[in-house]
């Protein structure tokens, strides 16, 4: 069966469960049981039917016998009871099928956090590659993205309770590496076409033998590339008396990015002139033109900024680049929610990258050891003189105006001359990529400029470094910090954004403290910081060690966000 979208389908849609899948249903609820401890309540019974036989999903294949558990590191958050509901999470990326940033990982975290409190929770992203771990479902749909006809297709895959839908068309084949490039019209496009088929993949994905449907329905939609669904859902569906159930809450990762262009490239969109408006901003950075974000912030039904200080940034002519009244005015709707960390994947006592080549597991006990082993296995590894007492300091990150990499790279001579190590993985912005081989260059001895992307090397240098250096200009949330302290890794930061809310300045005289902060992006700000961080370091290494042990014992796990979310969607949930 074909759908267009466009003119809306009318009358009543509703999940099935083929006779086949009720085996597999009954199945997957006793898997939600053991996963969550809890049923997936919400999963009401489909009144019609259209047959559909899923494919077999690939058989995994059995562990070896004496595989070792990894230790339990988080107990099971509270369920969230009355308020369970339907959330379907969309974005450009997510780890680790893609993953260019922060946005990858919390895509790859939040879903599982909110399946933890008992939400059926569904991924929708591009499919760029082959996956080997997602079936093709064999349901494509014809919906009209830019005023054409595109075939779309639906992978899926089921992992750690989330479902995970891929959605295929060739233009986004072979993106895995550049999934932000191209002509601005050729993104927009792409844009429009994962928003749209994410909305309709609640009917026609059935996820293990069942479709979400639209009742009590929740999206989550992600930055700029996905702004354009909490406006496809009112102009498309809810104003025409469909979806009526389903919100939206549309979370800010970053202001800087927000779908620009000239506003005549509204008109692909397919939307009436009254919601063409709402895509109309004039500012003086950009005249008047087509801003997408814009339309998404007034459209959706609840907003997130992804820390406390920068929904209060937000809404500065400083922090809003240019959207600062559209949120002013939209405030009531938003609230700063603090990313967490998925222990999982960031974890000294379980980290997958710390099990080979020298480097070691270690926990809050055993940090000195632990920590001393993988610095001498980077050391080691990047060919870096092995010398323990080397105050080793890291950056990871993109290299962009956003990460103050400039700051680092202006405090150069002053790092080699302190006789620190100092290691840098990135990439982005080919003068800052080239400051980093230029600076790795100048001194082989004391410095590593890795250009590139390589999650094992993050990994590694998170555990191995004594210090990580973020001077961001800005920082919505950041979560290399987080990861950082987690392991014990000391971090530096610009106090602005969530560097702000999640760490705290240390003070010798009360002994507090998890890190260091300072007041102005500026070379000589971080100096000081630097500075007062290598003078404790290598003065006070019982303090140093109190910092390191603060920074480890806090809970920075997802399940606390995921609750605040809860109680955004379940707002939403309330609202017109
Ligand atoms: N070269 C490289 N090799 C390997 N890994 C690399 C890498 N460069 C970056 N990474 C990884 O990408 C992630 C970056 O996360 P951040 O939150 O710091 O930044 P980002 O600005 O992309 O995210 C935006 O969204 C997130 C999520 O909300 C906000 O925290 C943040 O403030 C906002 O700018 C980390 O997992 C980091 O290890």
């Amino acid at each position: 069966m074909l759908i267009r979208i466009g003119a809306p389908p009318r009358g009543p849609r509703r999940p099935c469960i083929p006779a086949a899948h009720q085996l597999r249903l009954a199945s997957s609820v006793i898997i939600a049981f053991v996963l969550r401890g809890c049923p997936r309540v919400q999963l009401s019974l489909p009144l019609e039917s259209e047959m559909y036989i899923e494919p077999a999903a690939p058989v995994a294949e059995a562990p070896e016998a004496e595989e070792e558990e990894p230790p339990a590191v988080e107990k099971p958050p509270p369920l969230a009871g009355p308020n369970v509901m339907n959330v379907v999470m969309v974005g450009a990326e997510c780890a680790p099928w893609s993953k260019t940033g922060g946005l990858g990982d919390v895509m790859a975290a939040l879903p599982k956090a909110l399946v933890r409190r008992g939400h059926r929770v569904m991924v929708v992203v591009p499919r760029y590659e082959n996956y080997d771990n997602a079936w093709e479902t064999g349901i494509r749909k014809i919906y009209s993205v830019f005023n054409s006809n595109q075939e779309v297709g639906y992978f899926h895959a089921f992992v750690d309770g989330v479902d995970y839908v891929f959605v295929d068309h060739p233009t986004f084949h072979g993106r895995g590496k550049n999934i932000y490039g191209g002509e601005r019209q050729e993104i927009l496009f792409r844009c429009a076409l994962l928003c749209k088929a994410a909305l309709e993949a609640v009917w026609h994905v059935p996820c293990g033998g069942i479709t979400y449907g639209d009742d009590n329905l929740c999206f989550i939609a992600n930055d700029w590339h996905t702004a354009l669904l909490p406006v496809y859902l009112q102009a498309h569906y809810r104003d025409y008396g469909e979806m009526t159930y389903a919100r939206c809450a549309f979370v800010i990762h970053n202001m800087a990015h927000q779908g620009r262009g000239p506003f005549v490239e509204s008109e692909h969109l397919e939307l009436n002139e009254e919601y063409r408006e709402r895509f109309r901003l004039y500012d003086p950075i950009g005249g008047e033109h087509m801003n997408v974000m814009k339309a998404g912030l007034e459209c959706a039904h609840r907003l997130v900024a992804v820390s406390k200080c920068y929904a209060w940034e937000c809404q500065t002519v400083e922090g809003g680049w240019g959207l600062h009244e559209v949120i002013k005015v939209n405030n009531w709707k938003l609230r700063g929610i603090v990313n967490g960390i998925d222990y999982k994947e960031w974890n000294p006592i379980c980290d997958e990258f710390l099990t080979t080549d020298g480097y070691a597991h270690y926990d809050v006990d055993t940090l000195a050891e632990g920590k001393a082993k993988c610095k001498a296995a980077l050391q080691k590894e990047l060919g870096l003189p092995v010398d323990p007492d080397a105050p080793m300091l890291g950056f990871i990150g993109r290299l962009d105006y956003q990460k103050g990499v400039d700051l680092i790279r202006d405090n150069y001579d002053y790092i080699m001359g302190e006789k620190c190590q100092l290691v840098m993985l990135g990439s982005g912005r080919q003068d800052l990529e080239d400051a980093l081989r230029d600076m790795e260059n100048r001194n082989k001895n004391q410095c590593r400029g890795w250009v590139g992307f390589s999650n094992k090397m993050a990994h590694r240098i998170t555990a191995a470094a004594d210090i990580l250096l973020m001077p961001s200009r800005f920082e919505p949330c950041g979560l290399n910090q987080l990861y950082a302290m987690a392991y014990g890794t000391v971090p530096i930061v610009h106090s602005v954004g969530g560097l702000r809310d999640t760490v705290k300045q240390y003070s010798p005289f009360e002994n507090v403290g998890t890190g260091w902060v300072f007041e102005r992006a500026e070379a000589n700000k971080l100096r000081e910081s630097i500075n007062n961080a290598l003078y404790t370091y290598r003065q006070f290494r019982d303090s140093f060690r109190g910092i390191q042990r603060r920074g480890m014992e806090q809970d920075l796990t997802w399940d606390n966000a995921a609750s605040i979310y809860e109680e955004v969607l379940v707002a939403a949930k309330y609202q017109w």
